[in-house]
């Protein structure tokens, strides 16, 4: 790693945690508990998936842990930053520039290229990219002979890697997916995920993935498994068959999860 690749901010060696993390929405008849004192701590480098039944919580933890949703009691930290103490403008920024977020949807704009495409949140935020960062990111991504195309000329598994480079152009301390292959057959599904875990692998980046595959998951570094806002279950070195096998006595697969 050359100097100017090493992290900008100082590292504790835990890119996110979550202590005591729990969220209420509603009151009264309609009061749910989403989150029930979880802690978790997602460890630089490492790429984790989040599992469990439908409505358990995974996208609620996933949005309190990038600051796009707000805690009810306990504690969320980016880095060494305490997200309750921040103002909305303090969060914003946070997840400008530490955060990075893959959805279903590519979310890619049409008239762009994939290189514009990339850079486009550090060009409205009046960042200029690392120039080596970003191409490391392209090579790796297995993009850089794609760069001038738009995304309408590229297959799905090839918009959601343009997305994944978007994600990853500014360096953020983390990486968030929300089911990022949920809207790709299973050839273009693995091509994302071997990106994803590639960038953790060479890039050092850290990434947090919601989904329902265990397919998926078998990709990541370890898997939790939330059931009714608790984490339940973690699995280290995840395979299809063990996520599956504990999906199976979890109960989770007749919750339709
Ligand atoms: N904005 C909200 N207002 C009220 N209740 C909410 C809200 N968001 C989530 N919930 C509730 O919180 C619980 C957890 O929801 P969440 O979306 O985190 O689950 P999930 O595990 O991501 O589900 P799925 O796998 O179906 O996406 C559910 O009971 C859900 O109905």
């Amino acid at each position: 790693m050359t100097a100017d690749l090493l992290p900008p901010h100082p590292t504790t060696g835990i890119a996110a945690a979550t202590t005591d993390l729990t969220k209420v929405y509603g009151s009264g008849d309609t009061r749910v508990v989403a989150l029930d004192r979880v802690d978790i701590a997602f460890r630089e480098g490492e790429f984790t998936a989040i599992m469990g039944p439908s409505g358990c919580g995974k996208s609620t933890l996933m949005h309190c842990a990038a600051g796009l949703d707000s805690a009810t009691s306990g504690s969320v930290r980016v880095g060494t930053t305490e997200l309750a103490g921040l103002g909305d403008r303090e969060l914003t920024r946070l997840r400008r520039d530490r955060i990075g977020f893959v959805f279903q949807a590519f979310n890619l704009l049409p008239t762009l290229t994939a290189l514009e495409n990339i850079t486009l949140p550090m060009d409205i935020a009046g960042r200029r990219p690392d120039p080596a960062w970003l191409d490391r990111v392209v090579s790796t991504v297995g993009l850089s002979d794609r760069l001038g195309h738009r995304p309408a000329q590229l297959s799905g598994g090839q918009q959601q890697r343009v997305a994944v480079a978007r994600a990853l152009a500014s360096r953020p301390a983390i990486v968030f997916g929300d089911e990022p292959t949920g809207n790709l057959d299973s050839r273009a599904g693995a091509e994302v995920l071997g990106f994803l875990r590639h960038s953790v692998r060479e890039l050092g980046q850290t990434v947090v993935m919601v989904t329902h595959d265990p397919v998926a998951a078998g990709y990541a570094d370890r898997v939790v498994f939330l059931s009714d806002g608790r984490l339940v279950e973690e699995l280290a070195r995840p395979t299809p068959d063990r996520v599956l096998d504990l999906m199976k006595s979890l109960g989770s697969l007749s919750h339709g999860g």
